[in-house]
């Protein structure tokens, strides 16, 4: 287990930011970590890095208690806080070799890191630039450049793509996918097709209580589990179907594909319908909701 979680409580004066909450983080996943404004996703990750001390509560990183052992989880840890902090003025180069020396890499054995991490963040003509002439792309990658200096096992990546434009954002999903290979990774976003395209699993946290902890396949499946995609050879009538046991509505999706909400999965019936009738069903699915209304409807209020 790389990140546990166990029963953590943050409170800031009368506000308790987050509520007992318990999850565990397996090898080389790469964890999505959803909520609305303010719903303790950063404070959490804050706790996990050592940032921030615990209310009540344990949380291990590669077994270790940051409660007791934080320097040897801090050479473990790759952090990229919200808002990305950076020292615009200093130079690219200038910036890795002071983020290395505190992790406490000198020398050769630094240089080389440096060159071989500048060029896995795409990084090569930025080198040698202030980091405050950088676009926030830029920023962006030097902020993740930073968090894997010391190539850590475990990536804590507070909302990496906010504010980038859409070509950028691509391009840092990519590199994150591309350095996360054999890393564990926890990541928050606002933004439902990252979770989608980078996380195998997702972890929603309303107002610091964690509301669903799952695969992103579970969580969308579950959303329209019961809606039928069927698509036929030829065209067939299948408005008497609306009267059959447990379907719900029938719409038609276009000439041989049809759309099919019943109360429960009937795929098996739907088989079975299509064998009694003579409709020559070529294709059968269930419906896969998106992670933006699965969100919406596990957040709402
Ligand atoms: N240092 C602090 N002192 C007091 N309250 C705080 C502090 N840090 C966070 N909070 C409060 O804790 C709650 C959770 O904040 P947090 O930053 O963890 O939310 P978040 O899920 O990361 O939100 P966002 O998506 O907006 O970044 C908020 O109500 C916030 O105001």
């Amino acid at each position: 287990m790389s990140i546990k979680v166990v029963n953590v409580v943050k409170q800031f004066g009368e506000q308790r930011a987050v509520k007992n909450i318990s999850f565990e983080i397996d090898k080389g996943e790469i964890v999505g970590f959803l909520g609305r404004n303010g719903a303790g996703k950063s404070t959490t990750m804050k706790m996990i890095t050592g940032n921030l001390p615990l209310t009540e509560g344990q949380i291990f990183v590669n077994g270790l208690d940051v409660k007791s052992e934080l320097d040897s989880i801090k050479s473990q840890i790759g952090y990229l806080p919200e808002h990305n902090p950076l020292y615009l003025d200093m130079y690219v180069h200038e910036f890795l070799q002071f983020c290395g020396k505190v992790y406490g890499i000198k020398g050769q054995v630094l240089i080389a890191r440096i060159n071989e991490i500048v060029a896995q963040c795409g990084l090569l003509k930025e080198q040698n630039k202030l980091i405050g002439s950088l676009s926030k792309g830029y920023r962006q990658r030097v902020g993740l450049a930073q968090a894997l200096l010391h190539n850590p096992s475990v990536l804590i990546l507070d909302e990496p793509t906010t504010g980038l434009d859409p070509n950028q954002i691509i391009e840092i999903r990519e590199l994150i996918q591309s350095i996360s290979k054999d890393k564990t990774v926890l990541l928050s976003t606002h933004i439902m097709q990252e979770v989608q395209a980078l996380c195998s699993r997702a972890i929603i946290i309303k107002n610091g209580e964690i509301v669903a902890n799952e695969t992103v396949d579970e969580l969308t499946t579950e959303e329209q589990s019961h809606t039928i995609k069927i698509e036929l050879a030829d065209v067939a009538d299948l408005s008497s179907w609306k009267e059959k046991e447990k379907i719900l509505s029938i719409q038609k999706a276009n000439k041989l594909t049809y759309l099919i909400k019943a109360s429960e999965d009937i795929r098996k019936q739907i088989f079975k319908w299509a064998g009694e009738e003579g409709v020559d069903l070529v294709g059968i699915s269930l419906e896969k909701g998106s992670m933006e209304t699965v969100f919406q409807k596990l957040t709402k209020d």
